[in-house]
């Protein structure tokens, strides 16, 4: 099993960017949510390509699955063509196939923010359709993966490189992705636009949760992007300091936040029997 500082160490040189990227960047990747039209989407999306050939130098592209609300995200370095995918999809592995091929990207990594209760990731697919792409999941999500990530190891695609944090609460092995040169954090399930991961299964606990999102995401710089995992309410992205005014959870008091949590009573996901087996596999059939 490759260690990850190997393989750090021997992918491309980390260059500084001065761009404004973040601002850019938001304007142009709203996702397909409920209540946009079809026509809206496409126009979205080829903003996101005209966009994607930008000076910034690397692709993004928010990818969206209508059955289980997940935000998938692949990343790539519009040079040297290596891609990460963060999040992938079982059922939609098809579809970001198809997005990789047109852009002519290598998909190097798929990275898993933790191991989802709701759906399958499309990870072991993935790795089956192309040669050489890894798995990589947190050494303390108690799922199998080639690469195993701990809190502060980096992952890079050519000349970008992004550090994982450990998150805790939702699971003991959800991490934060940060890309401190982009101003830009891919939080997984710890934060949600106005909302966070639940704590009720997977070892959740609101406490924890409460201090890694504080600690971690909400420390980043205000003006931080911030990309979750999920999203049930037609929005796509958000911000540090957005979330620290208006989130209705995580701007109470720890006390409070714990009490809200232990009362979410939220039905169980409805893929949860199928997709908890599977994911300690990284969805290797
Ligand atoms: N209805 C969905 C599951 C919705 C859900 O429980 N989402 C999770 C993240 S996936 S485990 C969550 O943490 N939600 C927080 C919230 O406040 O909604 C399904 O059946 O898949």
């Amino acid at each position: 099993m490759p260690a990850l500082n190997t393989l750090t160490r021997v992918a491309g040189r980390l260059v500084r960017s001065s761009f404004a990227v973040p601002q850019a960047l938001g304007k142009v990747s709203t996702g397909p949510a409920a209540g946009v039209s079809l026509n809206q989407t496409l126009l979205q999306a080829r903003c996101m390509c005209a966009a994607a050939a930008g000076p910034k130098g690397f692709i993004f592209r928010q990818l969206f699955d209508h059955t289980s609300f997940t935000y998938s995200y692949l990343i790539a370095d519009a040079n040297s063509k290596e891609a990460v995918l963060i999040d992938p999809v079982y059922e939609l592995v098809s579809r970001d196939l198809k997005v990789i091929n047109e852009l002519g990207l290598n998909l190097k990594l798929t990275v898993n923010t933790h191991m989802h209760a709701d759906h399958v990731t499309g990870s072991g697919k993935l790795k089956q359709e192309i040669a050489g792409c890894k798995s990589v999941i947190s050494k303390y999500s108690g799922a199998q993966a080639d690469i195993y990530l701990d809190d502060g190891d980096t992952f890079e695609f050519g000349k970008f490189k992004m550090e994982a944090k450990k998150t805790p609460g939702h699971t003991d092995g959800c991490m934060t992705f940060i890309w401190h040169e982009q101003g830009i954090a891919f939080t997984g399930d710890a934060l949600l636009i106005r909302g966070c991961g639940r704590t009720d299964f997977q070892q959740g606990n609101p406490g924890t949760l409460y201090d890694s999102v504080h600690n971690v995401i909400l420390s980043l710089p205000p003006d931080t992007l911030l990309y979750p995992a999920h999203d049930y309410t037609g929005q796509s992205v958000t911000t540090v300091a957005e979330e620290k005014k208006c989130n209705p959870r995580l701007t109470k008091s720890k006390e409070e936040f714990i009490k809200i949590m232990e009362n979410l009573n939220l039905p169980y996901p409805k893929q949860i029997d199928r997709a908890i087996p599977l994911n300690k596999v990284c969805g290797v059939f």
